[in-house]
């Protein structure tokens, strides 16, 4: 995996990582969450990127947090780090472009220090944690993310956004990101085809050989937020080789398991779920309400061993969740695939070469 892998083979190296993984790779939970919860001010249309500027150390934090409490796979602060966004707040071109390679590098920085096992957390003494692969996935956020009007939710981008549009839009950021060297691009909370479209299509423009991932938002269980059948959206994904796994993020935990089958109707690439705590979010006041009938994060942990058997691969967590919810998915998994008789404990698993 990682820089000039073999591009046919990204949903093979994705495979490959699960199972080294142990069977089911846990990827981290929400990150501007956890900034928040460490006192940073989200309240700002660069959302968790204006740590990038402000708290750099902050975010090198909530990453150990996670590795600490078991992820596999830790996403970097870049959702809503765009050039644009950068530049309408007056950064010059070159220091939004270095920003954006921060935030992968803060990542990788965090990776390090946990292979060096200077983190004490309470998984540092595991007996496994040392053999614990880890990869480092850029984020990418969906056009709606930088709009900042909660658009990734609703897939509503009017009808003088073209594929074109996106492509322009994203075209140079992915390309930052990629040369970062991160282990994966995780394109996140896409909320309808035409993105993931516009998406596949600047994948293969700009030959980017790091395997990625495309993570949509659903708000119905069938659909993604837009209304175009997740079938349609997961096909994309199938369709494009450099694509190595497709699901679903920052969607309320009890839609879950209906999109995972739906997905793997369409596909047979590994599927990603990293669910938000069922809340609301509303655009005007940049705050999560609760839904009605929302489920709870117990209610949410005591699902990961049925969307493990319903063929989720990669299982973390979004919005709202924590590193104790990581934690708590670690343990789900690692129990579910002992009922399941799947790979079996994950401290028999070979050692790795990402750490
Ligand atoms: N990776 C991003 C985060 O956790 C996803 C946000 S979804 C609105 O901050
Ligand atoms: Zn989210």
């Amino acid at each position: 995996m990682g820089r000039g892998g073999d591009v046919d083979g990204a949903a093979g190296a994705l495979r490959r990582f699960v199972r080294e993984a142990g069977g089911c790779a846990v990827v981290d939970g929400g990150l501007a969450t956890e900034l928040e919860a460490h006192g940073a001010d989200l309240h700002d249309e660069l959302w968790s990127a204006s740590c990038l500027v402000s708290a750099p150390h902050l975010i090198r934090k909530v990453h150990l947090d996670y590795l600490d409490t078991g992820a596999n796979i830790i996403t970097s602060a870049s959702y809503q780090a765009t050039i644009q966004g950068f530049q309408a707040r007056g950064l010059s071109r070159e220091r939004s472009e270095a920003l954006l390679r921060r935030s992968v590098h803060i990542a990788q920085e965090a990776r390090a220090i946990f292979a060096e096992g200077w983190s004490k957390g309470p998984y540092a003494n595991h007996r496994s944690s040392p053999r614990r692969p880890v990869l480092v996935a850029a984020s990418i956020g969906s056009y709606g993310a930088y709009l900042a009007d909660g658009s990734e939710y609703t897939g509503d981008y009017g009808i003088s956004v073209t594929k074109e549009t996106l492509k322009s839009f994203h075209r140079r950021r992915l390309q930052v990101l990629a040369d970062a060297g991160p282990d994966l691009i995780a394109f996140e909370t896409i909320p309808n085809k035409l993105e993931a479209q516009a998406y596949a299509e600047l994948l293969e423009e700009n030959d980017v050989r790091i395997p990625a991932w495309f993570s949509f938002t659903s708000k119905d269980g069938h659909s993604a937020a837009s209304g175009d059948p997740i079938t349609e959206c997961a096909a994309v994904a199938d369709a494009c080789a450099r694509v190595g796994a497709v699901g679903v993020n920052c969607t309320a935990p009890r839609l879950v398991h209906g999109l995972i089958l739906s997905i793997r109707k369409v596909t047979s690439k590994p599927v990603v779920v990293y669910p938000n705590s069922g809340e609301t979010y509303v655009a005007e006041t940049k705050e999560w309400v609760e839904s009605e009938g929302g489920a709870s994060e117990t209610d949410f942990v005591s699902c990961v061993g049925k969307w493990r058997q319903a063929g989720a691969a990669l299982v973390g967590g979004c919005c709202r969740t924590s590193p104790a919810t990581v934690r708590a998915i670690s343990w789900a998994l690692r129990e579910s695939d002992d009922a399941v008789g799947g790979d079996g404990d994950r401290d028999d698993f070979p050692a790795v070469a990402v750490l």
